[in-house]
């Protein structure tokens, strides 16, 4: 059971600690953003919220090929944060990794221009962390809405859930590998993608290009925090087909009609969507451990 308050006697500046070092990490890059809110979502999707992912041993989660892309921004984000806070005598080795990931990903969204939302606390660090556990754990690119839901279900998210989530798609970069077949399949264009935004992105990632290149998810406020992202699927500029699938599909798309229309609608729903993501498989009470160093157990 988390609380809002949990650090109160032990470290009751944790969220301040926090803020500071997270806003000292964006002033050196802007993908301290994405990199931190994307971490977190691949973090608690394995073993729930227990920065099993940040964890460096052999043969560890963040090796898995479905975790590789996460940019090591987000890493350091919380790296950063936890040697901020052990530099606090009252805080030293108090905050579990876990819970700096959960507070960083509130900070990033609010720096980025989305809405704040107080953080439940009281996660324990896990100890274990192996590719093998990555496997069929997190949804690709090409997932349909069924897979999508049955994947967000098996946490308690619901559809609704799933779709203000992957508004987090507002923000950040994306390889070209990740759909290319949609610009280049045999067949043509995916008929569901704007032939112009099509056409551009195959400038943008023309065959063989470099696999390094990586481009904006929203063509349109990048680096905004925003309901952009409801309003390019309305138009065909969902970049995967797990976006653009969300407005074709007759079940999904009156909730992007919506989002994509009342953006107060959107920041309550991701509001209560993360807040769930955060309780997703937690360990709490005596369970796991206090990381001393977030890449290593103790
Ligand atoms: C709904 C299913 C989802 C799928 C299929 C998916 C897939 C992907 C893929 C393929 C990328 C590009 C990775 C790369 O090429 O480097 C990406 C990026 C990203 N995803 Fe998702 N994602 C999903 C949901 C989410 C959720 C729920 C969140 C967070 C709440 C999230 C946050 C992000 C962010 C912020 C980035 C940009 C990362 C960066 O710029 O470093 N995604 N996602
Ligand atoms: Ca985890
Ligand atoms: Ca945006």
């Amino acid at each position: 059971q988390l609380k809002q308050n949990f650090y109160q006697n032990t470290c009751p500046n944790v969220e301040s600690i926090v803020k500071a070092a997270v806003t000292k990490k964006f002033q050196q890059t802007f993908v301290t953003i994405p990199g931190t809110l994307r971490l977190f979502f691949h973090d608690c999707f394995v073993r729930g919220c227990d920065a099993s992912v940040i964890l460096a041993n052999a043969n560890a989660e963040k090796d898995h090929p479905d975790d590789i892309s996460l940019a090591g921004d987000g890493f350091d984000t919380v790296i950063k944060a936890k040697a901020a806070l052990d530099s606090n005598p009252s805080c030293k080795n108090q905050v579990s990794c876990a819970d700096i990931l959960a507070l960083a990903t509130r900070d990033v969204v609010a720096l980025s221009g989305g809405p704040s939302y107080s953080v439940e606390l009281g996660r324990r660090d896990g100890r274990i962390s192996t590719k093998a556990s990555v496997q069929n754990k997190l949804p690709h690119p090409e997932f349909k809405l069924d897979q999508l839901n049955n994947m967000f279900a098996s946490h308690g998210l619901s559809q609704t859930d799933m779709i203000a989530l992957s508004g987090a798609h507002t923000l950040g970069f994306s390889h070209c590998g990740k759909f290319s077949s949609r610009i280049y399949a045999k067949s043509g264009i995916d008929p569901t993608l704007n032939r112009q935004y099509a056409l551009q992105l195959r400038q943008m990632c023309p065959k063989n290009v470099d696999p390094r290149i990586a481009i904006n998810m929203d063509p349109t406020t990048p680096q905004t925090f925003d309901n952009a992202y409801f309003k390019n699927l309305q138009q065909g500029k969902g970049l995967f087909v797990s976006d653009q699938i969300l407005f074709t599909d007759n079940r999904s798309k009156p909730v992007v009609n919506m989002f994509a229309s009342n953006s107060t609608a959107f920041n309550q729903a991701f509001v209560t969507a993360i807040t769930k993501l955060g309780r997703v498989g937690v360990l709490t009470g005596n369970q796991g451990e206090i990381r001393r160093d977030c890449t290593q157990i103790n």
